[in-house]
């Protein structure tokens, strides 16, 4: 029986989802980036949320069980800033027997990390991650960005042990706008020894990996499918089509499906 706040995730279920996982203690691989696997949770009109920056709860009590699961199976887990400022995530790990959920010290627990190029996050005493952090019961944040960050944020990620990784020269401008490719930002997290990462959202992000360019970054994909619809004007996975392309972006290959609950949870890959 689990205790207040902790998840339970089943065997079997566990044993579904182990082929589109990173290999249980595999050593490190010479790929150049962590295995990755896009992980988040739709609505039959493939919404993420019913507007940016609302947080909408869609997955049901066993498929939030299966996402708490995963991030126990991965190194780390990502998100963008528009996800960060618009939940104020935990983004730890809260199944049963992982560090600071009845585990010892920080086992099982992912590294967050956020990517905010322009440096639009502002931390303060209320963001979860720090408290988390703080009290032992998640690892403590990395922040991907091309600016140098503000004496305020950096002492408020420092004194619990986060960082900031600034990617300034790998920087480029577009529109207007500094973006970092996902071919450097994946190097750089694997140079710092993580092996594989599960990267939830949102919108934004989840298209721009899903687009031709960066498909093949991606070696898994889990969606949780939820029996809603949000209706127009959501945050909406439907990643670019390649300018002058009739044809679909992608495909996943190697499917399962499996019912949790109310929801539908879809695994698959996309690298070859
Ligand atoms: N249902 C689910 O599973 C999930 C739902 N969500 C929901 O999604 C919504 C947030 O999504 P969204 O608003 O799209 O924000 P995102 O979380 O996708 O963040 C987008 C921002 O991240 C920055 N960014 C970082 N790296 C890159 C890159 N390589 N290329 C482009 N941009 C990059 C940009 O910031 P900048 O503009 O400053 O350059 C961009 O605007 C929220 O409502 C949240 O609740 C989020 C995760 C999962
Ligand atoms: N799997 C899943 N189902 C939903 O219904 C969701 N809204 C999300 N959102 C993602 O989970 C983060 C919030 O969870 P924690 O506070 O970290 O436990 C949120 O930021 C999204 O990344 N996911």
């Amino acid at each position: 029986m689990a205790s207040r706040g902790e998840l339970l995730y089943p065997e079997d279920d566990r044993v579904f989802l182990e082929p589109y996982l990173p290999v249980l203690n595999r050593q490190s691989t010479d790929s150049g980036i962590p295995f990755v696997t896009l992980t988040f949770a739709t609505s039959l009109d493939s919404a993420l949320s019913l507007a940016p920056g609302v947080q909408t709860a869609l997955s049901g009590p066993q498929s939030k069980a299966m996402t708490h699961y995963l991030r126990c199976r991965h190194d780390a887990i990502m998100v963008g800033v528009g996800t960060a400022v618009a939940d104020n995530p935990s983004l730890n790990c809260r199944i049963q027997g992982v560090g600071g959920y009845g585990g010892e010290g920080l086992n099982g627990q992912p590294r967050p990390v956020v990517v905010d190029p322009q440096g639009r996050w502002q931390l303060t005493s209320e963001t979860k991650i720090l408290n988390l952090a703080r009290q032992g019961r998640g690892k403590a944040p990395w922040i991907v960005t091309a600016k140098t960050p503000s004496a305020e944020n950096a002492k408020l990620l420092e004194e619990v042990g986060g960082c900031y990784i600034v990617l300034g020269s790998q920087a480029q401008m577009s529109e207007g706008k500094t973006s970092i490719a996902w071919l450097d930002i994946l190097r750089t997290i694997k140079e710092t020894g993580i092996e594989s990462i599960m990267i939830e959202g949102g919108g934004v992000i989840i298209n721009s990996l899903l687009s031709v360019e960066n498909a093949d970054l991606i070696n898994s994909v889990i969606v949780t499918i939820a029996p809603t619809w949000l209706g127009q004007g959501g945050v909406v996975v439907s990643p670019p089509r390649s300018e002058g392309s009739s044809l679909p972006v992608a495909r996943l290959q190697r499917t399962k499906w499996q019912q949790l609950g109310d929801d539908v949870v879809l695994c698959g890959t996309l690298k070859a």
